[in-house]
């Protein structure tokens, strides 16, 4: 039955659920119930928490459905709770802790400002340099950030490979992720396509984080190198290439220098598959629609429709051919060749 007002009761509190949600994460609950059921007690007592305020934090959470309370008061993981595990394969813990952490907290009380005023996003107003700046400069924040990306891709190389299951990669032997990050992606499309060889091709401060790359343990270490450089400046030659969340963090015209800086590096015929949360026309409900706010506040990028990145495409010299969705249609990788 419709609700308006509840409706509306619900988004106003949506924060307070993530910020449930972030503590479980952050003082180590959803690990500690990993073995099974424990108390509240039990719990705090592994944690060094206060056990009245843990007992309280439990059942919000059991409220949310991520725990589930039986009538001794013991909780456990409920199937969305396991997700919220260090060590489960598919883990949004790390996207959990940055997207509700003090820095991305902090960068969403600048959007009234934004929208008044355009100007600086709100990482340059609340830290003074842009976020990736501000990632390789403190290390701490930037652990957080790249862990969050690899949690983050873990539901998403899925839809992405989803996406590309019917494309013919037999043309394409080298394949350059730009910005990509620990390289779950890429290392997950070379598992799938023994022929590929690949290049993450990224900062130096991404690349140094050795222990976190993908290739060793996706086993495709023999066909995958790590380049580090500025994709300002230059990228690697291959002839197919990926760029997932790259565009969207950007303006038109540094999405125009990274697509022209491909391009000069790029063979003919070369390809790039763009991949997206592309916001789709006519106007319907859409996580792009929200992530494009969160674009708005954290890098001063935004999430664009199929025709503005055909566009974009089209002023950095190539040319736009398709979109390939997952069922979902959540996602789209926006395919493009140089003629
Ligand atoms: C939003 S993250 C996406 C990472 C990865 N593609 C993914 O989807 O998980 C953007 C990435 O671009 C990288 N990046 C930012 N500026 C860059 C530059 N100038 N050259 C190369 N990579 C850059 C960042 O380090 C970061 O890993």
């Amino acid at each position: 039955m419709s609700n308006p007002q509840g409706s509306v009761m619900d988004i106003l509190f949506g924060r307070w659920r993530s910020q449930i949600l972030y503590a479980g994460v952050r003082l180590g609950v959803f690990d500690a119930l990993g073995a099974g059921a424990r108390t509240a007690d039990d719990v705090a007592s592994e944690l060094h928490l206060s056990g009245p305020h843990t007992y309280r934090l439990l059942r919000a959470l059991a409220s949310l459905g991520l725990l589930s309370e039986d009538r001794n008061r013991s909780f456990s993981l409920t199937a969305s709770g396991e997700f919220l595990r260090a060590d489960h394969p598919q883990t949004l813990r790390g996207i959990t802790l940055l997207e509700e952490g003090p820095e991305h907290y902090a960068v969403w009380k600048h959007l009234c400002a934004i929208v008044r005023e355009g100007g600086p996003d709100g990482f340059v107003r609340e830290f003074g340099q842009p976020i990736f700046v501000y990632a390789g400069e403190e290390p701490g924040y930037g652990a957080v950030f790249n862990d969050a990306m690899s949690s983050l891709s873990a539901g998403e190389t899925a839809m992405v490979l989803e996406a590309l299951a019917a494309y013919d990669f037999s043309a394409i032997s080298h394949v350059c992720d730009v910005g990509g990050g620990h390289g779950h992606l890429l290392c997950s499309l070379l598992a799938k396509h023994p022929h590929l060889r690949g290049t993450v091709y990224e900062l130096p401060s991404v690349i140094e984080q050795r222990e976190l790359l993908w290739a060793e343990k996706m086993n495709v270490a023999s066909r995958c190198e790590y380049v580090a450089g500025d994709m300002f400046t230059e990228v690697p030659a291959a002839d197919a290439y990926l760029l997932k969340h790259i565009l969207h963090d950007w303006d038109d015209e540094d999405c125009v220098r990274i697509l022209s800086n491909i391009r000069k590096a790029a063979p003919p015929n070369a390809r790039v598959f763009v991949a997206e949360y592309v916001v789709p026309e006519p106007d319907t409900s859409h996580f792009a629609k929200l992530f494009d706010i969160h674009m708005m506040c954290a890098t001063g990028g935004q999430e664009r429709t199929e025709e503005e990145y055909a566009d974009l495409f089209e002023r950095a010299g190539w040319t736009y051919c398709t979109t390939w969705y997952p069922p979902s249609r959540l996602m789209g990788g926006v395919e493009a060749t140089k003629a």
